[in-house]
């Protein structure tokens, strides 16, 4: 069978994820990457040819996946229902607050142009969605928990870049360890996702920026307004020397009873080396089913929680079922 044709939309952390991750899938190709920058600007290592985003639409009969790689703050909401307009896509959108409004906006598109739309998929929202989910169906009667880090959100990060006058800028998510340990024996239940964690920025921005950057950054809705957040501004040297990894990681727990006597959890943890290489190997891997699902007649948009495993996976299902059942 031919192999299915992957485009990159947005060259950054996230679609140099995808560039890689597509190297380790031998029934993928990726078939180009669009930027909204100058294309001889960059240099992608796997030497894939460059496009200007502007030049999408020439590309429909060469493009059976478009993988988004583009910022959540400001990027997706746009992109995304724009794109599938034209192209089966997938998407990595993770402003939990506005997904039912990206869900409804990007399936009018993918419904219209017969198209799939698979969106907020990674690991949270994606795989972590996945745990919640299954906690709530094998333990009807208890408590979900979810906590991230120590480590760096990209949505968090690319939000803060976002602002006017940052020059560089990382977001590290900080769990607060004792309500970490009680929620092991399944307290604190009630608490928000800004109870049980801290954010701390690291900014690189010219002195006369700074209190306006800070006020912005800590008011933001969604991102950093709930939350205890802390900014620290440093210089170019220092960022490049402290803050370029991009560790990551977290744990769903879900804590219940199946009867008085008797009680269990289930845990799903990560634990990343690098946050955008593993976003972008869960994002190929979607990328497959979309292009799968719309060959079957598929089309509108779906999430991590409407797809089957079997559509992810490179191996046949007698292959699974002999394998790994
Ligand atoms: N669901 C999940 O589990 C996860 C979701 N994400 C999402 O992935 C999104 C993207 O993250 P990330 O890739 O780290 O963001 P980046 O800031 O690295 O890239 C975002 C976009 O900015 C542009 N860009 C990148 N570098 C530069 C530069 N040097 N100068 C100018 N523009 C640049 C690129 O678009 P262009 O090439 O067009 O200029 C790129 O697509 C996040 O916003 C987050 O929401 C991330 C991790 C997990
Ligand atoms: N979407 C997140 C992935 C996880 C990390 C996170 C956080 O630290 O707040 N929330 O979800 C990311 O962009 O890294």
């Amino acid at each position: 069978a031919n192999n299915i044709r992957v485009g990159i939309v947005g060259y950054g952390n996230l679609g140099r994820g995808v560039e890689i991750a597509i190297s380790k899938n031998p029934d993928l190709t990726l078939a180009g990457i669009f930027t909204r920058r100058d294309p001889k600007s960059l240099t992608p290592a796997s030497k894939t040819p460059v496009y200007a985003y502007d030049e999408m639409s020439n590309f429909k009969d060469d493009m059976d996946v478009m993988i988004l790689c583009g910022g959540s703050a400001t990027d997706l909401p746009v992109m995304s229902p724009e794109i599938a307009g034209s192209f089966n896509i997938v998407d990595s959108f993770d402003n939990h607050s506005k997904i039912p409004d990206h869900f409804a906006a990007v399936n009018k598109a993918a419904e219209e142009s017969g198209k799939v739309a698979v969106i907020s998929v990674g690991w949270d929202p994606g795989l972590f969605s996945l745990n919640r989910l299954l906690g709530e169906i094998v333990l009807p009667q208890g408590d979900t928990f979810t906590f991230w880090g120590e480590g760096l959100s990209q949505g968090h990060s690319d939000a803060v870049r976002r602002i006017e006058g940052v020059k560089k800028a990382v977001q590290y998510t900080v769990p607060i360890e004792e309500v970490l340990q009680e929620a092991r024996e399944g307290k604190g239940a009630d608490l928000t996702s800004a109870q049980r964690h801290k954010r701390v920025c690291y900014v690189v921005a010219d002195e006369k920026d700074q209190a306006r950057i800070e006020q912005e950054i800590k008011t933001m809705p969604d991102y950093f307004a709930p939350y205890d957040t802390t900014v620290n501004f440093i210089s170019e040297e220092e960022f490049n020397k402290n803050h370029t990894k991009m560790k990551h990681g977290g744990v769903v727990i879900r804590s219940g009873k199946t009867s008085e006597e008797h009680k269990e959890t289930v845990e799903f943890s990560l634990n990343l080396d690098s946050n955008p290489e593993f976003t972008a190997s869960v994002l190929v891997a979607y990328a497959r089913a979309a292009f799968r699902l719309n060959q079957e007649g598929g089309k509108g948009a779906k999430t991590a929680f409407d797809i089957p495993f079997a559509y992810l996976t490179p191996k046949s299902h007698a292959q699974i079922l002999k394998d790994l059942l």
